[in-house]
């Protein structure tokens, strides 16, 4: 777990060895607290450099530890004994110094870092703190406001970023553990007291308060109702305005609070499990690691609209030409000038030129003959796609991957049209796609492995989190949507508003409750997709009764909002108001409150006050279930990844942990009886019906959510 030599003849090199990230598990802490009473011990060691192996310094504490109590020696001790020590310590930074590695290099007495190393304490994002003296230690090093800004974003930096806050002594383009045993070689002799940070007064500077009062409101506007950055700025005070002792104690009970909070472990499961959903399997028994994806030199996109442009851009930027195909020559050029400009603002924010010469736009599907990979992006209509996956058929060569960014519709019915159904799969992008980071890979039933395998490694290259999914109307993330957005507007027909339901949703931490958000996306959307369906517009069958349509109830409040022209933000008017079309100033609008009041007496609803409670429950309990059902039907493969897709597609709060985890948290049992309460009280409502696999899980005594797999496995699996 930690490699001791001595080179040089004279320095002790202590070499972490836990791989992938050299974690400091037990066994890694109890290492190196040998490693160190050995070289201190030893007359002929006059100095020691710490590095870790494979080129990774270290990746902080073993984050798995987290879930049990504590085993082995605590880090702080060990750390301190570090930095007390009477030889001189260098740390050799590759790769990454991260946390509790970060935490571990700041006790040493010098730090060498590699040019491409990266730094940061990002506990924050894992719901805690650096509690192993980072938050004590780096405002004395390097001053309050960097300190607090590196704390509280957790935000990882460059070795050159590092060089010139004062975090690091040199940076290197050489080996930095040679470098370090020759820098330790100089130190020798020299004395340490100045290069014990712990020993190093806070600079304070004369604003702390409002300071300290502005990073309160910036963090609170950004994560609501998330404790870690608020305890983080409430450690870096003490930094500021306490002795060291006194301000690791305070880090402390800092850390003992958030661990006890219940977010911590939330934003820890949010960890594991982005990393989980990568893995992806078949019923073939073809998975993520026996699976060769095939390299995607060149590629199409297939229509210029919001979809499209965004998924060009993310191709392009990796370094993927790109052929865009619009079907009028308005539209296309209108495309381009988009498609550039977003590339030019994206190079200008990253610092690197923008790469125009990877593009070529063309009104003729014929260009697409000798191109990799094709990802359609055209209007939302199956009639039309199968239109453009026969001529694709044609026109590309017999290897050529043929995908659609469809957001729902059946992607096996589109490869039956072509003569390569194994080629074909969908990546749904959100939008917009060259920002959002989730990428749905739904994988039909005629897919290949290396078709999937492909995909899933493109959107890894692009920078997304790809989670393999099922075909079936909606795919998860959408299918799941229904039944929310359906809950909240019967909540409006019995008596809610916009703004209460929307309050109560971001007062459990959506950034935007359920209205501002559709406003925000556009009404018209849905409203296209309902008449599409039957369910309003002048084909529904007049013999329904009101509020019902196709056997279940109905509310058509939304098609009433789209019936007036108010399709949100971009018509200036939609659930809310606004001073004009694109502002996102959300008012409560008068008429929208006229109009529900008129509603409910026409149908002689009587309205109710209806708890913040009742609306989280309705709304959030009836996604899960669908969940559930999702997970029944074998469309997700597990929990882990319906969550990530509500993490990365629908903003659902971190520190919740995804629809999943956070019904977990709750208890499925009282999930199971709230919903059979809310079933009885709306028997018309069949996503309210509780599933079979949350009555099975409860009746198997409510195992904790990494357990649910073993009960799904035996269930019938799409993936
Ligand atoms: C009073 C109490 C005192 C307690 C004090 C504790 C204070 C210290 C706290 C901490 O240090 S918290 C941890 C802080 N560190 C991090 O947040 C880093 C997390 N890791 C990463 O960001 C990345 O993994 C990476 C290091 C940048 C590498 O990225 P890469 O894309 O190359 O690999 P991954 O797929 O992400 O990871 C590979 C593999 O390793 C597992 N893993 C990574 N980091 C950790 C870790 N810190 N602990 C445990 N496991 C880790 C990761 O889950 C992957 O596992 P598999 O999926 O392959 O099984």
């Amino acid at each position: 777990m930690a490699r001791y030599e001595l080179v040089k003849r004279s320095v002790a090199l202590i070499t972490l060895t836990n791989p992938p990230v050299n974690a400091l598990s037990s066994p890694v802490r109890h290492a190196i607290a040998k490693s160190m009473e050995r070289a201190l011990s030893d007359p002929k060691v006059t100095a020691v450099v710490i590095c870790g192996e494979n080129g990774r310094f270290c990746g902080g504490a073993d984050i798995r530890e987290f879930a049990g109590p504590l085993r082995g020696p605590p880090l702080i001790p060990v750390l301190d004994a570090i930095e007390a020590g009477r030889k001189p310590v260098v740390a050799a930074i590759e790769g990454v110094a991260l946390g509790g590695g970060f935490e571990l290099a700041l006790v040493c007495h010098y730090r060498i870092a590699h040019s491409k190393a990266r730094l940061g304490l990002p506990e924050v994002t894992l719901g805690i703190l650096p509690a192993a003296g980072g938050s004590q230690r780096l405002p004395r090093l390097i001053g309050i406001p960097a300190a607090l800004e590196l704390i509280t974003t957790g935000r990882h930096i460059s070795a050159q970023e590092a060089l010139k806050l004062g975090i690091v002594d040199q940076v290197t383009d050489q080996n930095a553990c040679e470098m370090a045993v020759e820098f330790a070689l100089k130190s020798v002799g020299k004395p340490l007291s100045s290069r014990r940070v712990s020993m190093l007064t806070t600079p304070c500077p004369p604003d702390l308060d409002a300071l300290l009062e502005a990073a309160t409101m910036q963090v609170k506007k950004k994560a609501r109702g998330v404790m870690a950055p608020l305890a983080c700025i409430q450690a870096v005070r003490a930094a500021a305005t306490m002795p060291f002792s006194k301000g690791m104690k305070r880090e402390s009970e800092l850390m003992t609070t958030l661990f006890n909070s219940g977010q911590a472990q939330a934003f820890q499961y949010c960890f594991f499990a982005q990393r989980t959903a990568g893995k992806w399997t078949l019923p073939s028994g073809a998975q993520w690691n026996n699976s060769k994806p095939r390299e995607i030199r060149s590629a199409a996109v297939i229509g210029l609209g919001t979809m499209g442009r965004g998924i060009v851009v993310s191709l392009a930027r990796v370094g993927i030409s790109v052929i865009a195909v619009e079907s009028e020559k308005k539209l296309l050029e209108n495309g381009r000038q988009m498609v550039i400009g977003m590339l030019e603002r994206d190079a200008k924010r990253r610092g690197v030129s923008a790469s125009l010469n990877l593009l070529n736009f063309t009104l003729s599907l014929q260009d697409l003959k000798d191109v990799d990979l094709v990802i359609e992006a055209v209007f939302e209509d199956m009639a039309l796609k199968k239109r453009v996956f026969q001529e694709l058929s044609k026109v590309c060569r017999p290897t050529t991957l043929l995908c659609t960014n469809t957001s729902g519709l059946d992607v096996d019915a589109l490869a039956g049209v072509t003569n390569r159904p194994h080629l074909v799969a969908g990546m749904h992008f959100f939008s917009p796609a060259h920002v959002m980071k989730l990428l749905e890979v739904v994988c039909g039933p005629r897919s290949s492995s290396e078709t999937i395998a492909t995909a899933m490694s493109l959107g890894k290259k692009m920078g997304k989190v790809s989670v393999a999914v099922g075909n079936c109307p909606g795919f998860v993330g959408n299918r799941m949507l229904k039944p929310y957005l359906d809950q909240a507007t019967f909540l409006l027909e019995e008596g809610a508003t916009p703004e209460q339901i929307d309050k109560a949703l971001e007062d459990f931490g959506f950034a935007m409750g359920v209205f501002r958000m559709s406003d925000l996306a556009g009404l018209d959307v849905g409203w296209r997709v309902r008449k599409e369906s039957g369910l309003t517009g002048p084909d529904v069958d007049s013999k329904n009764p009101p509020r019902r349509r196709q056997g279940h109830r109905y509310c058509p409040i939304p098609d009433m909002v789209c019936e007036q022209g108010r399709f949100g933000q971009k018509t200036g008017r939609g659930w809310y108001m606004y001073d004009k079309p694109g502002d996102t100033n959300a008012k409560p609008d008068p008429l929208i409150q006229n109009l529900l009041e008129t509603y409910r007496s026409r149908y002689g609803i009587q309205p109710r006050n209806i708890s913040d409670q009742e609306i989280i429950e309705r709304c959030l309990f009836v996604l899960a279930n669908e969940g559930f059902r999702i997970l029944e039907d074998g469309m997700a493969a597990r929990p882990e990844d319906i969550d990530v897709i509500y993490l990365f597609g629908y903003a659902f709060p971190r520190h919740r942990g995804g629809p999943m985890f956070y019904v977990s948290m709750v208890g499925l049992e009282r999930v199971l009886e709230r919903l059979e309460y809310y079933h009885q009280a709306h028997p018309d409502v069949p996503h309210l019906e509780p599933s079979a696999l949350l009555k099975k899980l409860v009746a198997c005594g409510s195992p904790p959510v990494q357990k649910w797999r073993e009960y799904i496995k035996t269930m019938h699996s799409h993936l």
